[in-house]
């Protein structure tokens, strides 16, 4: 009996280059999500989560019509934010990124992430497949929380658009990451959303 969660970063949206923060997804996203959809298809996904953000919306709304046996639902528990301010074991680094966020972002950030892990990091009964199309900082922090990596850490970690992270939990036994930003059904042209290209 496992517990799997799936967690998917959106596809890539229009105008992401130019810093717009939300809006529909890109041709190349559009792209992106189809390929996720023949990828995990043949995954019995008990529920389908998602951000109520457009480009994470969209990217359900993909999925769903490639695979009518899910019914995605938006949770606000998976909006894009971010996970923690800066602290004294953040290395200096970091500071810069911090310049722009205020205070209330930060508290904001740290109540969802705690009640986003509470919510979904919970052994759930018999085997059970959920889906969770969500932003790039949240499934840091759901992988950070996996491996009890110091808090800080989420900084270090990023996944391509529509790349593919699992976690398992086996009854009895504590969470594991089963993989990470696999990226394997997205050719290498379409690979997005990568602070830098992967050398291999
Ligand atoms: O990585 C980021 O800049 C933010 O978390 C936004 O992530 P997203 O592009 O996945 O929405």
């Amino acid at each position: 009996m496992t517990h799997y969660i799936y967690l998917v970063r959106h596809g890539e949206h229009q105008h992401a280059e130019h810093g717009l923060e939300d809006g529909p997804l890109s041709p190349r996203g559009v792209r992106q999500a189809g390929l996720l959809a023949d990828r995990i298809s043949g995954v019995p996904f008990d529920s389908v989560w998602h951000s109520p953000l457009v480009r994470a919306h969209e990217t359900a709304k993909i999925l769903a019509e490639r695979m009518p046996a899910i019914d995605p639902q938006p949770n606000a528990l998976l909006f894009d934010c971010v996970p923690t301010g800066m602290t004294e074991e953040t290395p200096a680094v970091f500071e810069p990124f911090f310049g722009s966020i205020s205070d209330d972002e930060i508290e904001a950030g740290q109540a969802q992430m705690a009640d986003a892990v509470g919510e979904f990091l919970t052994r759930k009964q018999g085997d059970v497949h959920e889906l969770l199309i969500t932003h790039n900082f949240v499934i840091s922090w759901f992988v950070r929380e996996v491996l009890g990596a110091e808090e800080w850490r989420w900084m270090t970690l990023n996944q391509a658009h529509c790349g593919l992270t699992v976690l398992a939990q086996k009854k009895g036994r504590p969470w594991s990451l089963v993989s990470h930003n696999d990226v394997a059904h997205l050719p290498f042209e379409i690979r997005t959303g990568l602070p830098e290209a992967p050398p291999v």
